[in-house]
């Protein structure tokens, strides 16, 4: 490559050059003229003094030979002459200017010459010819030497021999040359100088500046205005180069502005960006992010290509577009990158952003990890801060029958089943929203309905400040579990023939009711039963058989008994139950164990037919009453033992009590029972009626009352047997009977001049029938009474029962124009609600308070405020059990009312209070008594004069 020079050095070279070529040309030119000169002159010397040697060496030789050497001599004095000699025909030389040459051989002398020159010609013209070296000028002549000078022909030839060396006239004559040039040599130096000085000022130094300038604005660096100076053009070119640098200047800041502008956004960006070379992959540039995120310093980034970011050459983005590269620290991070073809510089080359997605990538795979993991064979539920469910597992679906489209919107309430109490929930709350983990076992209700155990365990989920997020709780189903557990359990605590609790269960059990029964104040019985017989027909038939006989008893003494009751065999023959759970008093709860003895005594009376053949056998039942002091289990079992003793000792087939005389009472009761049932049937029971009646004496109404005319006991009053009826149930056909005869008395011709209501008492087992309303219907229908003369009496009870229901019942009844009165009124729960609700017409203020009313202000306040709200109801008010004109003064104090008691009138047989009351056309008592007395009733006198007894 041909390295150019500054002009500032060119053009004086160009000068110096141009300047030696023409002095140079113009001094060889001179040189060349002159040597030519000089030889010219020299060969014109030459040719004059060989030809005067010529013609002397022909003409004296032989006549003077001085002569010619003379002449020879002095030709040889000229400095140019190098050699001159006359060299005869036998080839030696005659005379020289060397004298030593004389007779010498020519050819060894002259060795400067060829040997053929040396050979005389036929021609005397001598030859001139210019050496090889160039400086040497020589002549050689045929000499025709004459012995005698006279004829040619008999002359013999030599040779004349003359050489210039004309080194010397050429070195003077070049020393002439030069000596002569000097003034133009150095007139031309200074004129060329003084050219390069102007070219320099005027042509080189504008453009070196413009030169230094346009480097500077290449090197992007500014400097100040070039001064404008030299020709018009270099000036205009300066201008124009200012003015353009200035543009440059210009339109770099701009540049550098608009790039500083993009730069910083190229920085400011979030994500990491850089610029790569799409070829080789070299970062070109890098914004902070980058430099940040990578922990690279910029150069050290730079110095990078994108192969060497990642954790392998080998490395690609994956699918996503993911590739992972290692940070300065040596961390290994997910990246996506997205790049877009750019020109950078003319280069093609890419902008890329690095998403770092490590965080998100571990997250996807600790998602589907944990999606794997949601996977169990547990059930897995996952409910936000509100409870409602937000995720389920298939776990789930298979244990609970909800698959997720069902429980979507819904809470983990869908699964309950009501098996646990708020309590338990109240508990299981404050465990997860106070250490945030609750672990146990809850019943839960699958879709099916079908309710099954589970073990559950429930945590709370905060995110980092401790906010409550999710609730996930994880269970299995325990059904598997619970049955294995209870098969294992049954195993231990029942008897295998029959599949009852065993002696150890009917402990345990006993153990648990004891306990229950001393803390809810209530009673519990344990009968032991012992199969008569049995052991003659086990020993006469076989064990087979006799262990067929006693699964066939305990099939049916279970048939005998209540959900609630534990049927147990302690072994052999021997059976035991526990009542658990009997209403106190205890005479109330001896009756009722004694009742269900019977029961199951009596379940023997039919024959158990095993194989064709028919088997009697009855029971032995010893029976125990507790809690009694401190009695455990074994005390109980003790106690039936012995009672099941005296049982079989007293004649077998019996029930007998441990405690003698409860015993006795629940047997009386027992034998009551019978008898009334019997009395039912037989018709013993007896209606009686109580007027009611207003201030003025008349009759307004009457209570129905019942009575038993017993064959051995006489009349037996409805408080002996009406409890008894209540109990066993004989309470319904006992008061279908009482409706049936009011009925069937308000349906009679006469009635139709007493204008008065039949209260018939209705109890709540009686009103609970689920066809009461149905059966008061076709009594009404069946007798033809008149529903408006018919009022029922109920008591609070039946409100509290089932409100719903109640309000039903009444209100169909009411329909038909049928009154109702509470009966009792104050003695319960005596609930305004209730009775806003309630179509009733009456109250009936019990005797217990009439009968203290006027002297004591409790009860007289109680009255009063009966009074009110009856007042308040619009509803009539009966004063039952007023006995004395003291409590009559009373509630005449209080305003309109009915009374009704034995001041006005005693129960007395239906029939015979008719006859009274139709005689007296339903006046009770003189009407216009003047001092406002009640007077009693000569009714009760009169039935007594009849002979009845009545039993108050
Ligand atoms: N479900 C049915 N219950 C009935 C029926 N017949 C009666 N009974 C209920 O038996 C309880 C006792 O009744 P009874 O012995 O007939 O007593 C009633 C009246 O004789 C008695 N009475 C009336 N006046 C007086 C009085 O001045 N003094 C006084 N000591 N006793 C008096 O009050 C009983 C009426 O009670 P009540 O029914 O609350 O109005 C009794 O609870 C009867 O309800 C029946 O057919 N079915």
């Amino acid at each position: 490559m041909i390295r150019r020079l500054p002009l500032r050095f060119e053009l004086p070279l160009i000068l110096l050059v141009t300047l030696a070529v023409i002095l140079g040309t113009s001094l060889a030119s001179a040189l060349w003229h002159a040597r030519k000169d000089i030889l010219d002159s020299a060969r014109t010397d030459l040719q004059a003094e060989v030809g005067h040697l010529l013609r002397m060496a022909e003409r004296e030789l032989h006549r003077s030979p001085g002569i010619v050497e003379a002449d020879l001599t002095h030709a040889a004095t000229d400095p140019r002459v190098r050699t001159v000699a006359l060299i005869g025909p036998d080839g030696r030389v005659l005379m020289a200017n060397r004298f030593a040459w004389k007779g010498e051989p020519a050819v060894r002398v002259l060795n400067e010459l060829p040997e053929d020159e040396l050979r005389p010609q036929g021609s005397r013209v001598p030859r001139l010819t210019v050496a090889d070296d160039g400086d040497t000028l020589y002549a050689l002549a045929t000499v025709f030497l004459h012995r005698d000078g006279s004829a040619e022909r008999s002359a013999t030839r030599g040779l004349l021999y003359m050489a210039y060396d004309l080194r010397a006239a050429y070195a003077a004559g070049q020393a002439d040359v030069v000596a002569g040039r000097l003034p133009e040599f150095m007139g031309s130096i200074v004129f060329v100088l003084l050219l390069g000085v102007w070219l320099y000022r005027h042509l080189s130094r504008p453009l070196h500046h413009l030169d230094q300038a346009a480097k500077r604005l290449a090197a992007g660096v500014g400097g100040p205005s070039i001064r404008a100076s030299g020709p018009l053009e270099i000036v205009r070119l300066t201008e124009t180069f200012n003015h353009m640098e200035a543009q440059i200047q210009a339109n770099l800041a701009a540049l550098r502005d608009s790039e500083t502008r993009y730069r910083r956004l190229f920085d400011a960006h979030p994500l990491p960006l850089w610029v790569q070379d799409s070829a080789s992959g070299a970062l070109l540039a890098v914004n902070e992010a980058a430099i940040a995120h990578y922990g690279y310093p910029r150069e050290r980034f730079l110095a990078l290509t994108t192969g060497q970011l990642a954790t392998t050459p080998e490395e690609h983005p994956d699918a996503a577009g993911v590739v992972r590269h290692r940070r300065a620290d040596g961390s290994i991070i997910e990246v996506e990158l997205i790049s877009h073809p750019v020109d950078w510089l003319g280069h093609q080359a890419d902008l890329v952003s690095a998403h770092d997605v490590t965080a998100r990538r571990q997250a996807e795979r600790d998602l589907r990890l944990a999606a794997a993991a949601f996977e169990t064979s547990e059930a897995i539920m996952v409910t936000d801060a509100q409870g409602f469910i937000l995720r389920i597992n298939q776990a789930f679906t298979r244990i609970t029958g909800y698959d997720a489209g069902a429980v979507a919107g819904q809470t983990p309430r869908l699964l309950k089943s009501g098996h646990q109490d708020a309590a338990f929930y109240d508990e299981l709350w404050a465990a997860i929203t106070g250490p945030g983990h609750w672990e146990g076992e809850i019943w839960n209700r699958h879709s099916d309905g079908h309710v099954y155990p589970q073990w559950l365990s429930v945590r709370a989920v905060r995110d980092e400040s401790g906010t409550l997020t999710h609730f996930v709780s994880n269970f299995f189903d325990l059904s598997e579990r619970k049955a294995a557990e209870q098969a294992i359990h049954r195993l231990s605590n029942h008897d295998a023939l029959t599949d009852l609790p065993n002696r150890s269960l009917f402990r345990d059990r006993l153990t648990q009711a004891l306990v229950a029964a001393r803390r809810g104040s209530h009673f519990g019985a344990v009968l032991q039963l012992d199969i008569d017989r049995f052991k003659a027909i086990n020993d006469a038939r076989g064990h087979a058989l006799g262990d067929e006989l006693l699964r066939r008893v305990a099939e049916r003494l279970q048939d005998g008994l209540r959900e609630g009751d534990t049927l147990a065999r302690l072994g052999a023959d021997e059976f035991a139950v526990l009542l658990p759970n009997l209403r106190p008093p205890a005479d109330a709860a001896a009756r009722a164990a004694h009742h269900i003895a019977e029961k199951l005594r009596n379940r023997f009376e039919q024959a158990f037919e095993i194989d064709g053949t028919r088997y009697h056998i009855a029971a032995s039942i010893g029976v125990t009453l507790f809690p009694k002091g401190q009695d455990g289990a074994d005390d109980l079992l003790r106690e039936t033992d012995t009672a099941l003793y005296q049982a079989k000792a007293s004649g077998r087939n019996t029930v007998c009590f441990f405690e003698a005389a409860m015993g006795a009472q629940a047997q009386a009761r027992f034998a009551l029972e019978s008898e009334l049932r019997q009395a039912i049937e037989n018709d013993e029971l007896v209606l009686y009626l109580q007027p009611q009646c207003g201030i003025d004496g008349r009759l307004e109404g009457a209570e129905a009352l019942v009575r038993w005319r017993h064959p051995q006991r006489g009349l037996v009053p409805p408080g002996l047997f009406i409890p008894v009826a209540e109990d066993s149930g004989l309470i319904v056909p006992l008061g279908d009977w009482v409706l049936t005869r009011c009925c069937e008395l308000l349906a009679r011709q006469e009635m139709s001049h007493l204008p008065l209501r039949i209260a018939v008492n209705v109890s709540p087992r009686q009103f609970r029938q689920a066809d009461f309303v149905q059966r008061v219907r076709h009594t009404l229908a069946s007798t033809g009474a008149d529903p408006t003369r018919l009022l029922l009496e109920v008591t609070e009870g039946v409100m509290l029962d089932n409100l719903a229901d109640t309000v039903g019942k009444m209100s169909e009844l009411a329909a038909l124009g049928i009154h109702f009165s509470i009966d009792d009124f104050g003695t319960g729960y005596s609930s305004l609600a209730y009775l806003k609700r309630l179509p009733i017409h009456e109250l009936k203020i019990d005797k217990a308070f009439i009968q203290d009313a006027p002297s004591d202000p409790n009860d007289a306040a109680l009255v009063d405020a009966i009074l009110a709200v009856a007042r308040h109801l619009n509803l009539r008010v009966v004063a039952e059990g007023v006995e004395t004109e003291d409590q009559a003064a009373f509630l005449r104090s209080r305003g309109p009312l009915l009374y009704q008691g034995y001041l006005t009138g005693r129960p007395e047989p239906a029939e015979q209070q008719l006859d009274h009351w139709l005689a007296s056309q339903g006046q009770i008592f003189p009407a216009g008594n003047t001092d406002g007395r009640l007077t009693s009733s000569t009714t009760a006198d009169a039935a007594r004069a009849a002979g009845e007894t009545p039993t108050e």
